[in-house]
């Protein structure tokens, strides 16, 4: 059903199956590199007298930039580290407003941290050494926040979702009802495809291209099954914690 904002649940799980791409290729490039200890030490040994690690302190001062000119505009953007955010230079997008306000309350980049630096990372990268710690560090904030927009999606989805059926919501909604939330927006049929197309996309996306028609002898630049795995335990539990939070809010 389309609503007034054109958002479909079609066109919503669209969007997901596309950054399904941008995650895959940003875990590709982000598995070129190992991990180096120094970046994740909290106390960053590299800069002595500077708190927290050199990961965050990279990416605290690359948000502020962006901050600045705009990015935290747009509902699908969220900070980790919203704290003292300098103010948008950029003047006020004409995005339209689908969501309710109380979404932007909704932030759990916390737990999208600590999941990607201690799950998701040993995964597709080892301990070693590199000297280019920045550019690492760029690698970790383009697959940090590609998980994050798709995660915090939830909150679009969930939004169609009430649309389409709010008379079966609401009751949840009104008796804070996590469960019977969780259970009305969970299509399990959905999430095996998902999980069944991440793992081809990675293989696809991960091959080795040569001019031979031997596909790269079916090396791959990742491993394929950590994608599932992935998105089964990870990925859209939260986008489903995401769209339970968002519907809890959704008649405040
Ligand atoms: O496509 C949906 O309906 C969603 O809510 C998204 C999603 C996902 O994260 O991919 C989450 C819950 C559903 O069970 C299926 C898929």
């Amino acid at each position: 059903m389309a609503h007034a904002d054109g958002l479909t649940l079609e066109s919503i799980r669209n969007s997901l199956i596309r950054q399904e791409d941008t995650i895959i290729f940003s875990l590709i490039e982000r598995a070129k590199y190992p991990i180096i200890p120094q970046l994740y030490d909290s106390r960053c040994s590299v800069l002595p007298g500077i708190s927290g690690s050199l990961l965050e302190n990279i990416v605290r001062e690359t948000e502020a930039i962006q901050a600045k000119y705009g990015r935290y505009q747009f509902p699908e953007e969220h900070s980790f580290f919203p704290d003292n955010l300098p103010d948008s230079l950029v003047p006020p997008n004409s995005y339209p407003q689908v969501l309710h306000p109380a979404a932007a309350s909704i932030n759990i980049n916390k737990t999208i941290w600590d999941m990607y630096i201690n799950k998701l990372l040993p995964l597709i990268a080892s301990e070693g050494n590199y000297e280019n710690y920045t550019c690492v560090a760029a690698s970790d904030l383009e697959c940090l926040q590609a998980l994050s927009r798709r995660i915090h999606y939830g909150k679009f989805v969930a939004e169609v979702k009430f649309k389409d059926a709010s008379e079966e919501y609401s009751p949840a909604i009104q008796a804070k009802d996590r469960d019977a939330l969780m259970k009305l927006l969970t299509f399990e049929s959905v999430e095996e495809m998902v999980k069944r197309r991440v793992e081809k996309k990675a293989k696809v996306f991960g091959q080795e291209v040569n001019l031979n028609n031997d596909a790269g002898n079916g090396k791959c630049k990742i491993d394929p099954s950590v994608l599932p795995c992935l998105y089964g335990e990870w990925v859209m539990p939260l986008t489903k914690h995401v769209e339970v939070e968002y519907l809890l809010r959704r008649l405040d």
